[in-house]
């Protein structure tokens, strides 16, 4: 008898299932120029002021206001100039009254010195300085934590980290950060007919693109992807594909062999193996899979490509991104009005194509319902999304869109 009955899992009830397979990236502490995208797994103080020490903000002279008060062009304040002060200087050199010590942007403010004179404003004397101007006491100075004081926290645990925060945390001498470690995860495709990009195809074959998506996607949210060779479908290759890569893991992804053809090499050398293979009220993605193979998570994602790559969008990106410890797992949505009307199948949640124009707040469909239409993924900048109980959106109806882009 046909199996038409298999109960259908709900997409949010599915999130669930495959957020808790791939549970939580163990803390580590990673040298500070590597964490980019990383999140940040606690608190961080300030071990010291930013700036550590009062300092100038221009080349010029530090003189004591005082001394240069009427100072104009007509007028010059004459001042000797005792010491030099490039920026490095590490003695302390005191300012006499009456003298002014040159000095460079960055350079310590001497003690006794309040003010500096851009050098514009001068004659550039090294022995003796003509002064053209006067200034206000804290001219050109940068105070000792202005920026930050030593101890205060200054980024707190789920900020993730772009070049800001990482160029900040090196200007504390921070040299490694606790994060959450990138998640290493082993791509697998399966199918006879696929060929790698650069060879040539026979009548019957197609180019291998999954696994180039999902490890891209793997990326973008700052994990490790391992890509291994495909394998046609023959359980044994499967197996003997990833004996070798079981253990340095933390999550296996394969694509295709799940449905109900006669060939479903997943389905077959996983079944009875940890894997429990269902199906999701979701199109495209509807089978799926999940479990863990001789210790190893996996997740068994439908081969046609824009199943795979939607399976990973809906199911696997957020829950690497939780497992990273990233406060922002979902992507960014949006209402908008639908350009033209759509179908979509009773009881699933249907994902479509689509190229969200500001503008006219409008959701343009690009390409059909199929999930083998590569080239409108390809040129869409959002999904739209139909709920499981709407079957008709009409033109000019209002749609919620998860965005693609920032
Ligand atoms: N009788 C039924 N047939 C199908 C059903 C069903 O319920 N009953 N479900 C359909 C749905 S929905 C999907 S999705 C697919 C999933 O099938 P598989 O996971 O077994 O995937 P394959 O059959 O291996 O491949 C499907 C399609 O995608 C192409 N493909 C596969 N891998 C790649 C790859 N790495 N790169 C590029 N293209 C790939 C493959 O050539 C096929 O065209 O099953 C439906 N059928
Ligand atoms: O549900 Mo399949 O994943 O449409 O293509």
């Amino acid at each position: 008898m046909p199996n038409t009955t298999t109960r259908l899992r709900s997409v949010d009830s599915y999130r669930a299932t495959v957020s808790a397979l791939v549970g939580d990236l163990p803390i580590e502490h990673l040298p500070v120029p590597d964490c980019l995208g990383l999140v940040l797994a606690e608190d961080v103080t300030a071990p010291i002021a930013l700036p550590p020490f009062d300092n100038s903000a221009m080349d010029g002279y530090a003189v004591r206001s005082v001394d240069v008060v009427g100072a104009s062009e007509e007028n010059p304040v004459k001042l000797p100039v005792p010491e030099d002060i490039p920026a490095g200087r590490t003695d302390v050199v005191p300012l006499l009254p009456g003298t002014a010590h040159r000095i460079m942007t960055g350079a310590p403010l001497p003690p006794g010195a309040d003010s500096i004179v851009q050098v514009e404003l001068t004659d550039s004397g090294v022995e003796q300085v003509r002064v053209f101007a006067a200034v206000p006491i804290g001219t050109h100075l940068r105070r000792t934590g202005e920026d930050v004081r030593e101890g205060a926290t200054v980024l707190t645990a789920g900020t993730v980290l772009g070049p800001p925060q990482l160029g900040f945390l090196a200007a504390l001498g921070i040299p490694r950060l606790p994060v959450r470690r990138r998640p290493r995860v082993l791509i697998l495709s399966t199918g006879t007919e696929l060929v790698e990009p650069g060879k040539p195809l026979a009548h019957g074959q197609i180019y291998e693109s999954n696994s180039v998506h999902i490890a891209a996607a793997v990326q973008e949210i700052g994990g490790v992807a391992h890509v291994l060779r495909s394998v046609p479908d023959d359980t044994d290759a499967l197996y003997e594909t990833l004996e070798p890569h079981l253990k340095e893991h933390d999550l296996l992804i394969t694509t295709g062999g799940v449905s109900a053809g006669a060939y479903e090499v997943v389905k077959d050398a996983l079944t009875g193996e940890g894997v429990e293979f269902v199906r999701v009220a979701v199109q495209p993605g509807g089978p799926q899979g999940f479990g863990t193979y001789r210790g190893l998570p996996v997740l068994t994602l439908p081969g046609n490509p824009v199943s795979a790559a939607l399976s990973f969008e809906l199911f696997v990106r957020p829950a690497l991104l939780a497992a990273l410890g990233n406060p922002q797992i979902d992507r960014r949505r949006q209402r908008a009005t639908a350009s033209s009307s759509m179908k979509s199948p009773a009881g699933r949640r249907q994902y479509r194509r689509g190229y969200y124009d500001a503008g006219t707040v409008q959701a343009v469909p690009v390409g059909g319902p199929g999930s083998h239409l590569l080239a409108a993924f390809a040129q869409s900048n959002c999904l739209i999304e139909i709920p499981e109980d709407v079957t008709e959106v009409p033109e000019g109806g209002e749609v919620d869109l998860v965005m693609l882009i920032p």
